[in-house]
This record gives C-alpha cells, structure tokens and sequence, in this order.
C-alpha cells in the first residue's frame, strides 16, 4: 500500500483541515494510505507579532514548501486566502476541495448583533479588509487589532475587554465552534476574503502521480469562483496590507463576482459586481478590477501605499 505523507502547519485549525483532506482522499482512494506530518513554520513561532510588519503570508508558507521540495512530504494543505498570489514554478495549487462558508462572523458577548452593539463599542480584528468595511457601516466603532490562532482570539475578546471579535465561518465551523457565532455578516456589510473558506492543495510541479490523485478531490465550481477572485486581486496588486474583498458565487449556471477596495479608514469604499460565464472565470476578475480602477480604486491604493 503507497503512503502519501499531508503536511501541515501544527496549528489547531491547520490540523482540523488537513484531517478533512485525508479523509476525503482516503475514502476516494482506499488503495492508499494518508498521513499527516505537522510542521512547526516561522509564521507559528511569531504568530502574536505583526506578521505584517515582519514579513506577511510567506511565513507560513515556506518550510512546508521546503519539505514538499525534499520529499519529504507529497501534498501541503493550505488556506487558500494565506496563499501569495504568485507562488513558485516548482510548486502547484491543483485543487480546491468544496468550498466551507465563506462568510465572515462575529462573536460578540450577550450574543449581540452588530446592530445591537452600543455606540463605540470595540471589535477586535487584525484584518485591515474587516476593519474597513465595519467603519463604513458603523463609523463609531472602534477597532482594535488582535492578532493570533482563532482560540487566541476568542480568549481576547474577554481579556481585552472588547465588546465583539470577527472572524471566518470557515475555520470556526471546521473546529466544531459554529455555537459560539452570533452573527453571519451579510457580504453587503463585510465582502470575504478572496478564497476565504477554500482549502488548497499544493503539490510539487513536476509530480504527475500524486496531481492525478489530488484532482480527484477537486471540486471545479470552488476551483471557477477561486480563479476569479484570485485574477481580481492580482490585477490590483491586492495583498493583506490593503482593504480588499471579492466574493465569486455561481449563480442560476452563471458565474457572479463581486469586489471591493476602500481607504484604510473605510471613508471611502468602492464596489462592484460583474456576471458571466464559468469559462471566462479570470477576464471576469480582470473586468471587476478595471471596473474598480474607472471607480477610482487605483487613488485609493497609491494613498495607502505611500502611507
Ligand atoms: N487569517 C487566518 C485565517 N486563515 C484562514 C482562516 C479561516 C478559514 C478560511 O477562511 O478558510 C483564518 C481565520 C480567520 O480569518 O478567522
């Protein structure tokens, strides 16, 4: 019996996914044995700094694409909205499991909708994308940034004294935590992430095998949604130093995306929304970007990359 070797990050969530991968190709592939290997990356050990003062989502992302390299693992199961936009020839992203919910949530005490919470009240949340679209809709609130694993996060909101945390559905419902969120936000108020709640599969470029297999597992709408939101966020050079969300849907067998950028103070926020064709999943990100530049997205970005 062949062994296939999953490398992981040791974080909760990270193990929780790769779990759900070995699963699902074990069971589609009995032939084969799947284990996890966990891997302790730079990312971990600094997890509670700025990630993005020190260097952002490669940390995470490195040595496990060094053990892929060495052999010493055949598959790395990654969240795809940590992945860089641009990852190296040696590496591929050849599948995406059925996309999780891909909404944001958020946990607050007394289990208070965001329309329930008092005026300033404060929300934790580390992600300038989030923090953004919760001052345009509510400008009195006050932000502030935690950063760490999702458990870190959900001690913060008592440990800070905060009044709400927002965080992914995805990773919250993947640990088995769906009781504690006490709001879906509407992507009108909060647009996820590109590729929030998708897994993806990085294998090495030139494994031909272990892609056969992988392929096995992917699941091609999430695969069509991803691209587009992925081509939208490459067009505008998007990372997580800036307030951008695009969110691909399938819709009545078309394929729908909706973007957005907006100032870091959520001042000024742009959107839009474009429909087409499954099979023109990147022209139709590309056209949202474009459609976001006439809007004046390209101002919006230059003043936050000039701080
Ligand atoms: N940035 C950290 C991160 N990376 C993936 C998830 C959750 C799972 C997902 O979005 O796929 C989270 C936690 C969060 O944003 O609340």
């Amino acid at each position: 019996m062949s062994e296939i070797i999953i490398g992981t990050r040791k974080s909760q969530l990270a193990v929780a996914q790769s779990t759900l991968v070995a699963e699902e190709l074990a069971e589609k592939f009995p032939d084969y044995k799947f284990s996890l290997k966990k891997m302790s990356t730079k990312g971990d050990r600094i997890i509670d700094r700025s990630l993005i003062e020190i260097g952002g989502k490669g940390l995470f992302i490195k040595e496990i694409e060094i053990a892929l390299l060495n052999q010493e693992i055949d598959l790395a199961v990654h969240s795809l909205k940590d992945m860089p936009g641009e990852i190296a020839n040696e590496f591929e992203l050849i599948a995406t499991p059925q996309r999780a919910n891909p909404l944001d949530v958020l946990i607050s005490k007394d289990d208070k909708i965001l329309e329930e919470l008092p005026q300033g009240a404060k929300i934790g949340t580390g992600s300038l994308r989030r923090k953004a679209q919760l001052l345009n809709y509510r400008p009195d609130l006050e932000i502030v940034p935690i950063r760490g694993n999702i458990d870190t996060r959900i001690k913060k909101l008592y440990s800070q004294d905060l009044d709400a945390i927002v965080l992914a559905a995805a990773g919250l419902e993947r640990m088995g935590w769906s009781d504690k969120i006490s709001q879906y936000l509407e992507p009108a108020i909060s647009l996820p992430a590109v590729g929030q709640g998708v897994l993806a599969l990085e294998v090495r470029s030139n494994d031909d095998s272990i892609k056969e297999l992988v392929k096995g597992i992917n699941h091609h709408d999430t695969y069509v949604r991803v691209a587009a939101e992925r081509s939208f966020l490459s067009y505008l050079e998007g990372s997580c130093k800036i307030p951008i969300a695009a969110y691909a849907q399938i819709e009545d067998d078309e394929l729908s995306i909706e973007g957005m950028v907006a100032s870091l103070d959520g001042s000024r926020l742009l959107r839009a929304k474009l429909k087409g064709s499954r099979e023109e999943a990147k022209e139709l990100g590309v056209k949202l970007a474009q459609r976001l530049v006439e809007q004046g997205a390209a101002e919006i970005l230059a003043e936050i990359k000039e701080g």
